[in-house]
């Protein structure tokens, strides 16, 4: 099928890549010349494991282009894709402004019939919305069906999830969109759940919401077993044999980051609030997170006293690791708190260091490596467990750095590679390692 995909950010680039793959026509649209610029080169603007080869063997098949042009974007398209951000306001609610420029821009340039899909994150009623705005300013008398299909994939592994992920939600209010939708993925092996448009848009704000809760839950969960002396590792494996409760998202940490738990919840207290409820449970999980992110920063003045003139190094600067994305980072809280204590910071990120030095303070200096981080440092915060993070041989760590200290956000190493290293460790839910001996 004649395929457009408006934004080509992580969802919509993704989407328009696996999309040709599964071999439909495709062409991406975005406003950013610089993006599109790149994007025709072969070359992509976002890190993601396994993206730019199948994006580049697909533009060489002829499958896949990409235009800032949404006249020559929409002139063949029999569906067209929404993809573009709808990033928090002020008050937390989603921000609609390129959707309406969006739907704007399909009305002034749409030539024939054509099923229009969401796969933005919206508020419930947005698809009404837009097929009204559009209908509403349509140059040429053409008809227009709204389907909703939230995505789900996540930052790290979206093209895994793309082609594996656990279902595909389409909501529709006509038979027929439905199965051009259901033939467009007839490839994928994934189960498709076709439900009304409404309750699709709710299902992708209820789905992100009841994650970022079990994580808060957990989160909430490591603090009691700190003051038990339980380890809150042992607890989620407990916990994750029941199938009821399942073994994933039950990693306690520095809470959730990223450009969608953080805004999802907010926009769905929102959601909520504008029909008069008060969504108790949700607000107390966006609490728990916020004051999660800078959990380590008061275990280090626990331990110190105070930061102030100590040399730390913050170890992983992405929200999570196999991404370069560095939108709502726990990071980027501590990196500016540990600044205001008078602390010296250095920061390394795989990928991300180039995006973090963008967001985090002025005052924080970057390494190149891990060893050049940990250098004479005084502390080492883990906070995004990368592979290579996770592989660090901690008895050389203790070599490189003055003060062998380090806080563990991640939970990346056993106690007991802690104390055989000789490092002090301090991590979440779980006793901390001296040099010599467990703490009791
Ligand atoms: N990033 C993620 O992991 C996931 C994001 N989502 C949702 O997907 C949507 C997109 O998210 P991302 O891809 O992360 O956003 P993004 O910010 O990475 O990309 C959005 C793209 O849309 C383009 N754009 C904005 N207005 C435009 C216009 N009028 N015409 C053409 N292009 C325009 C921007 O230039 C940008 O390249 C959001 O609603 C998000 O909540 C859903 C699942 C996963
Ligand atoms: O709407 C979205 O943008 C996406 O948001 C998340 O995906 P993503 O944010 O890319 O990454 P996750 O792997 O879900 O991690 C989100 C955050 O939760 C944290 N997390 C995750 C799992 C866990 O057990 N504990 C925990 O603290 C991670 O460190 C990260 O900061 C969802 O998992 C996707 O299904 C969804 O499509």
């Amino acid at each position: 099928m004649n395929i457009a995909v408006i934004g080509t950010g992580y969802v919509g680039l993704v989407t328009g890549v696996c999309l040709s793959e599964l071999g439909h026509r495709v062409i991406c649209i975005d406003q950013n010349p610089d993006k599109i610029s790149i994007l025709r080169d072969g070359i992509s603007p976002i890190y993601e494991p396994g993206l730019e080869p199948l994006m580049i063997d697909n533009m060489d098949a002829g499958r896949l282009d990409f235009t800032t042009s949404m006249e020559e974007g929409l002139s063949s398209a029999e569906i067209i894709y929404i993809t573009v951000g709808t990033p928090p306001r002020e008050d937390g609610s989603a921000d609609l402004s390129h959707i309406s420029q969006v739907a704007d821009e399909i009305a002034a340039h749409l030539q024939k019939e054509a099923v229009i899909v969401i796969k933005s994150t919206v508020p419930v009623g947005t698809n009404e919305y837009v097929k009204n705005r559009i209908e509403g300013m349509l140059a040429n008398p053409v008809r227009i069906r709204m389907v909703s299909n939230p995505e789900f994939l996540r930052e790290g592994s979206a093209v895994q999830d793309t082609f594996h992920g656990d279902r595909i939600i389409i909501g529709t209010e006509d038979e027929e969109s439905a199965s051009i939708m259901e033939k467009l993925y007839s490839h994928l092996q994934i189960p498709v759940y076709t439900t009304d448009i409404r309750s699709s848009e709710m299902i992708k704000y209820a789905s992100n919401a009841f994650l970022a809760t079990k994580i808060s839950f957990m989160n909430e969960i490591s603090n009691v077993c700190e003051k038990l002396g339980a380890d809150v590792e042992s607890v989620a494996i407990g916990m994750g044999l029941d199938k009821r409760i399942g073994n994933q998202f039950l990693k306690a940490g520095i809470g959730y980051g990223g450009s969608c738990f953080p805004k999802d919840t907010k926009a769905l207290m929102q959601i909520a609030g504008n029909v008069h409820y008060d969504f108790k449970l949700l607000k107390s999980v966006i609490e728990v997170n916020a004051d999660q992110q800078t959990i380590l920063i008061g275990k280090a003045l626990e331990r110190f006293g105070t930061v102030r003139g100590k040399r730390i190094a913050l170890l992983g600067l992405a929200f999570k690791p196999n991404t370069d994305d560095m939108r709502e980072a726990p990071s980027i809280a501590i990196a500016r708190h540990l600044i205001n204590l008078g602390a010296e910071v250095i920061g390394y990120d795989p990928v991300a260091n180039g995006h973090a030095e963008h967001v985090l303070p002025v005052q924080v200096r970057y390494a190149e490596t891990l060893q050049e981080a940990l250098w004479q440092a005084d502390v080492g915060f883990i906070l995004t467990e990368w592979a290579e993070i996770c592989a660090l041989d901690l008895h050389q760590v203790s070599l490189w750095m003055r003060e062998a200290v380090l806080f563990d956000g991640r939970n990346c190493f056993s106690l007991g590679q802690a104390a055989a290293a000789g490092v002090e460790y301090h991590s979440i839910g779980r006793k901390s390692v001296a040099k010599e001996r467990l703490f009791v």
